[in-house]
């Protein structure tokens, strides 16, 4: 059955007592869960039917994106309770400034796009409101709130991540790779683990900072579908 997206976390348990604090989050999507796993981009990326100008506008847009995401881990480091948290969020941090930099950097070659475009990319509209939401949330917000940003962006691409890698890879290296990050077990691993530490931190919320929890959550899910939409739109 649905869940409404009004209900508490505790009215969630009690019709669901098995049900974990990060399933509520996602219950409180709504369908803009499904609209950012289900997205016609992530199917067009492992059916091997990606426009180049489309995946020109995601990536140029998406490395802003994992900029920021890069400086929104490093607060969370800062804010981590636990040593054991604080090592988990700075390994993901190190691959994305290295291995997934290193991805951008030969998929912009590949496609020419040049050095001088991508680093000077204004941020478009949505990339601007994503860019507001992860830092004011991981900087001046809470540690659960940031968590929360974190735990949606990463389990979307977990999500599509792991079933187009169900598919034959497509040809072009950028779209095989860009797959593969986002279903190979170290992946699947993180997600999990994020997925442990917002049960934990956000269980012992008061019933305010749990809604204001979900709100972070469903911001970003939101943001997530506009995000595609803004980059396939023109296809
Ligand atoms: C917009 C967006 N959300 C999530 C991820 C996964 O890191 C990404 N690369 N881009």
């Amino acid at each position: 059955m649905a869940l409404a997206p009004t209900l508490t976390f505790q009215d969630h348990r009690l019709q669901t007592p098995s049900a974990r604090f990060s399933d509520w989050l996602v219950s409180c999507t709504g369908s803009s869960w499904a609209a950012a796993t289900e997205h016609a981009f992530t199917r067009a990326i492992g059916d091997d039917a990606m426009p180049d100008a489309a995946y020109v506008r995601y990536l140029i847009e998406d490395y802003t994106f994992i900029t920021d995401l890069a400086s929104t881990i490093g607060y969370l480091v800062a804010k981590a309770p636990t040593m054991r948290s604080k090592s988990r969020l700075s390994a993901f941090l190190a691959l994305l400034t290295s291995e997934e930099n290193n991805y951008f950097e030969r998929s912009f070659a590949a496609l020419d796009v040049p050095e001088t475009v991508y680093r000077a990319a204004a941020q478009g509209p949505v990339t601007r409101e994503f860019s507001r939401l992860l830092l004011e949330s991981s900087g001046k917000g809470t540690y659960a709130e940031g968590l929360a940003c974190l735990l949606c962006a990463e389990w979307v691409y977990l999500t599509w991540g792991l079933r187009e890698a169900k598919k034959p890879r497509p040809k072009a290296f950028y779209l095989a790779e860009w797959i593969d990050l986002h279903a190979v077990q170290g992946f699947q691993d993180f997600v999990n683990w994020l997925r442990e530490e917002m049960d934990e931190v956000g269980s012992s919320l008061t019933e305010a900072q749990q809604q204001q929890v979900a709100q972070h959550f469903q911001e970003m899910c939101r943001l997530e579908v506009s995000f595609f939409d803004a980059v396939w739109a023109a296809s």
